[in-house]
């Protein structure tokens, strides 16, 4: 069994992914961490050295060959991972079990006020200017996370709940 997690930078995937792999005694990948490990380069230097096309372009890449490689595991994508090189389309053909981690607007910039400095789109920005683009770039996304044959309400619940509301939606 596949399952991946998609939504926004913030809204849980990384912690909610973990919490459910052991919960269900499978095999978690973080496809940032993936990334990381593959190019030995952490997220921000991979943006800073190389730009955003060649991080999604391995992202790409790298979402391709573990979908393949394992029949199964709890994938978190990262935050992008949706909107780029038919990625959802991908996702989608390989399993049912995609969950859309939705956060409210508020609920994402309380978040990420706190985490900003290892998330590359954002660490530049003034914190009076992270609502104006959360707001703008959550609108732009939002048709590529809304494929995601289940949507999750991730706000104001533990990771725990919203885990075990997964759980009761697995095939
Ligand atoms: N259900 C939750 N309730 C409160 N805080 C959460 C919850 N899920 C995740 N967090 C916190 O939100 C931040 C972002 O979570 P993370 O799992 O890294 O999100 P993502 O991988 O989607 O970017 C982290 O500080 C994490 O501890
Ligand atoms: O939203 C995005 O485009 C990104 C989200 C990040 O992952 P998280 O959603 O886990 O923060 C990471 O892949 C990279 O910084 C780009
Ligand atoms: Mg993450």
């Amino acid at each position: 069994m596949k399952i991946v997690l998609v939504g926004y930078m913030g809204s849980g995937k990384t912690t909610v992914g973990q919490l459910l792999a052991e919960k269900l005694n499978m095999d978690f990948l973080d496809l940032d961490d993936y990334i990381e490990t593959q190019l030995n380069t952490k997220i921000p230097d991979i943006f800073k050295e190389k730009g955003e096309i060649f991080f999604r372009k391995a992202e790409h890449q790298y979402l391709q060959e573990v979908l393949e490689k394992q029949d199964a595991l709890v994938l978190a994508t990262g935050g992008g991972t949706p909107c780029y090189s038919g990625n959802m389309d991908l996702i989608n053909s390989k399993t049912e079990n995609v969950f859309y981690l939705k956060l409210s607007i508020p609920g994402l910039i309380e978040r990420l006020y706190k985490e900003k400095e290892h998330r590359p789109l954002i660490k530049h920005l003034a914190d009076e200017d992270l609502p104006e683009f959360i707001g703008k770039h959550l609108f732009e996304r939002s048709p590529f996370y809304a494929i995601s044959k289940h949507t999750i309400v991730a706000g104001a619940r533990t990771a725990d709940e919203i885990a075990n509301e997964i759980l009761e939606k697995l095939v």
